[in-house]
């Protein structure tokens, strides 16, 4: 047999090895997805970090959609957001004190969490040298393989106190936007051919206005933008611990393995295209109904194109709709009402009002088609989600789709690192680790020369 044949043999029996009845699941009493027969998500631990809020269980046991909410450490989000607008400051290092900390910071308190932060983004010449080594087309498996690379920095990566937890925290939010900023450039310089721009960071910028000098150069972006990437930051910073990714990493961080691993996990669920990997999706899907849909003005035309995808017969044959639906969310996803009114005016300052026109049609029409299709299987509300807008911002603020999903990162490290040091402390914690029922009948060992 050659390999050729050996690679299909072993392809064909996926079909027979992977194949379990969906209705297994019920009939065993398995929560599949973890999910209840309502969609609403199995309870799967306490924590003290986010709250998302998307629907009311009523008396009867019953789910009723809400307009979503997001909590930081017990605080509205849009509470939190229009308090820092009012007072004219940036969010995110605030409020990476807050999610690290559980409140918010004093003045003193914030000046030095900000310095802190800005003081720890330089790279040193080797992590520099070895992260523009790693070769390759996606930014997330470089922050990842970084991440691990990290490791080899530390002088005490196994030390699982919470003084380290938080130094390793602080160490990771104020590196990965230079991380991801050093591996776009070379990605820039390699496959397109680009000066290679290397620029260090200030030490009294914040984590936004650094992250777009070292994208773009000086004079390359205004305070707008620079508000708006903070505003993004901050709405992504956390979001409850069920989403896959913070999941992943108190899955990973229960076993009391090191904070570069468990990072690492998380950044590889970040990735996939159901979750923060939606953005970059999203935005594919919006420049193909740029090139399909004749006229951006027309229902009929924007609902023919969307149940095409939903029919796997458009964009990338999944049957999916990007940034559309939620695993809690039904009725909105603050953030993206957030987002949206960010992605308004800056399509006011840069002249792109019509494709903002576009995607609010979409996003209307998208939700509607959606439910006429689905009519059986989904929740009886949905809304778009965090992804929808944010790729038309980071494209406004003038970022590359390649940089996308890793500024998900850039934000979301902050409650990962919450999660893991809460998940690493509570009293009588436990090593996470459910049951999977065994369906498939026994099988005896054969001989050789009978098989
Ligand atoms: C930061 C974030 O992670 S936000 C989410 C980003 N992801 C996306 O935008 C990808 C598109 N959306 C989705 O795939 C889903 O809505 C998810 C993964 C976000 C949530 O999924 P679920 O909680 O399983 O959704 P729900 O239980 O309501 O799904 C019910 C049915 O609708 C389908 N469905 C849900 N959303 C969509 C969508 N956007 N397009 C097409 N079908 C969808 C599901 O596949 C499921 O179908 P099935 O019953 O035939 O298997
Ligand atoms: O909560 C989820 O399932 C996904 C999500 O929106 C996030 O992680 O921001």
């Amino acid at each position: 047999m050659d390999n050729e044949q050996l690679r299909k043999t072993l392809s064909d029996s996926v079909a027979f090895t992977s194949n379990i009845d969906k209705d297994l699941f019920t009939k065993m009493g398995v929560k599949r997805g973890l999910r209840n027969e309502d969609h609403s998500g199995v309870l799967a631990g306490l924590t003290r970090v986010g709250d998302v809020v998307g629907y009311e269980r009523q008396p009867d046991g019953t789910l009723s959609p809400v307009p979503g909410k997001l909590f930081y450490r017990g605080m509205d989000v849009e509470e939190l957001v229009k308090g820092i607008q009012q007072e004219n400051r940036l969010g995110f290092e605030e409020t990476t004190f807050l999610l690290l900390s559980g409140r918010l910071p004093n003045s003193e308190e914030l000046k030095a969490v900000e310095h802190l932060i800005a003081r720890t983004m330089p790279l040193n010449h080797r992590a520099t040298m070895n992260i523009m080594a790693l070769k390759g087309g996606n930014i997330m498996n470089i922050l990842a393989r970084s991440v691990l690379e990290l490791y080899t920095y530390d002088e005490n990566p196994d030390d699982i106190s919470p003084e380290n937890l938080i130094n390793q925290s602080i160490n990771l939010i104020a590196k990965f936007p230079t991380i991801i900023a050093y591996a776009y450039q070379v990605l820039r310089h390699d496959q397109m051919g680009r000066s290679l721009h290397i620029r260090h960071p200030y030490e009294d910028r914040s984590v936004a206005e650094n992250f777009l000098y070292m994208m773009k150069g000086r004079d390359s972006y205004t305070e707008l933008d620079v508000k708006i990437l903070d505003l993004a930051l901050l709405l992504h910073a956390e979001h409850g611990g069920g989403n896959n990714s913070t999941f992943s990493v108190r899955v990973t961080s229960s076993t009391e393995t090191d904070t570069y691993s468990a990072i690492a996990a998380g950044i590889g669920s970040l990735k996939g295209p159901l979750h923060g990997g939606a953005n970059i999706k999203v935005q594919g899907m919006l420049e193909d109904m740029k090139q399909n849909v004749n006229d951006w003005t027309s229902q009929s035309q924007i609902d023919d194109y969307l149940t095409k995808i939903l029919n796997k017969e458009a964009y990338d044959r999944t049957g999916l709709i990007y940034g559309i639906g939620h695993a809690v969310y039904t009725i909105s996803d603050p953030r993206a009402i957030l987002l949206k009114e960010m992605a308004r005016d800056l399509a006011k300052e840069k002249g792109r009002e019509e494709e903002f026109a576009f995607m609010e049609l979409i996003e209307e029409r998208a939700v509607e088609v959606f439910l006429g299709f689905k009519k059986s299987t989904a929740k009886a509300r949905t809304c778009i989600n965090v992804d929808f807008y944010s790729g038309f911002v980071y494209d406004a603020l003038g970022l590359p789709p390649e940089v996308f999903t890793p500024l998900f990162a850039m934000a979301r490290i902050v409650g990962w690192s919450a999660h893991r040091i809460e998940e690493m402390n509570f009293t009588s914690k436990r090593l996470i680790r459910p049951a999977y029922k065994n369906v498939r009948e026994r099988q005896s060992f054969i001989p050789m020369n009978e098989r």
